[in-house]
């Protein structure tokens, strides 16, 4: 049974992701992001699962420079999940009562609606996970007067939910990856998403159209472009990329070597199946069999077979 690290405490977003990833997984609570990961890079876990990112937040900064800069790591897998947050307090306790709110900085950014219309005078404060600010607003003495969680969380810790749906758009979707330590690919399914990072070589006029040219011109579909600073001062950024197809498909490989080819570095995350199922649209000249019959023509042309 494999054990599997994750953004605890138990009754996180995080948690039901991983429920349904790997049912069978023996589950590793972990105080955060950075901590799941490490779980997994040391081997205390043969993986995590952690959130990448999120409809209305975009991208879960921790995640994303962890899997850039840290030891690194593959995702095998991915799943969306549909999120509902909950207004939950201790037994008793009514809107008016309610001073301070404790949760996780995402859920901050998809109640913002809720908690300015409803709860104007209440201060808001960031907590490592949903859950353990449920945990936390339990405690008797707590600091917070509500958290804002999964209504399981509420149940876990005995806390009751006062306002259900508090989520500024009931369709929000939070999309979390399963990685390991680095081994074998999943094999390609034909409906696959491929991750990776890449350093630009200098900065330069069209630097980044350079990156973008090498899947353009081999028919990549990019379903994610992400900056993030480098850390070397301002205006200075990587880029996180999400393409359609496995990396064993051959105009994936391509564009990948490619862009190998134009950056400082790049870091391959996974190729893995995709959640959503849907198949990438070949264009005309970027099917396996076109490369493998263009390779074929080059090697003859290369012998002399014109
Ligand atoms: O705190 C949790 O419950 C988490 O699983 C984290 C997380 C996130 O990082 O986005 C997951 C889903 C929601 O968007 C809010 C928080």
């Amino acid at each position: 049974m494999p054990r599997l690290a994750y953004l605890g405490p138990e009754g996180t977003f995080t948690e039901e992701a991983l429920r349904t990833l790997a049912p069978d997984a023996e589950r590793l609570p972990c105080a955060n992001v950075s901590a799941a990961l490490d779980a997994a890079r040391q081997g205390e876990a043969d993986g995590a699962v952690v959130p990448l990112e999120n409809s209305i937040e975009g991208g879960i900064a921790t995640t994303l420079d962890e899997l850039a800069w840290g030891e690194p790591l593959l995702i095998v897998a991915e799943l969306l999940l549909p999120v509902e947050f909950s207004l939950l307090v201790r037994p008793g306790t009514r809107m008016r009562d309610i001073k301070r709110i404790f949760t996780h900085p995402a859920a901050i950014t998809q109640c913002r609606g809720f908690t300015a219309r409803e709860l104007p005078e209440a201060v808001v404060v960031a907590a490592p996970s949903t859950a353990a600010a449920a945990q936390e607003v339990a405690l008797p003495g707590s600091p917070y007067d509500a958290a804002i969680a999964a209504r399981i969380a509420g149940d876990n810790y005995g806390l009751v939910e006062l306002v259900a749906n508090v989520g500024d758009r009931s369709d929000t979707v939070t999309r979390f990856i399963q990685v390991t330590r680095p081994g074998v690919l999943p094999a390609p399914t034909g409906a696959d998403r491929t991750s990776l990072v890449a350093f630009l070589s200098d900065d330069h006029p069209g630097a980044l159209l350079e990156m973008l040219t090498e899947f353009s011109v081999r028919g990549v579909n990019l379903s994610r472009i992400e900056s993030r600073p480098t850390g070397d001062g301002i205006g200075r950024y990587f880029f996180h990329f999400d393409l359609e197809g496995h990396v064993t498909d051959a105009r994936v490989g391509e564009a990948v070597s490619g862009l190998h080819r134009v950056s400082s570095d790049v870091r391959f995350l996974g190729s893995y199946p995709r959640a959503d199922g849907l198949t990438p649209q070949v264009k005309r000249g970027t099917s396996d069999s076109d490369f493998t019959e263009a390779a074929d023509w080059l090697a003859r042309v290369r012998a002399g077979q014109v």
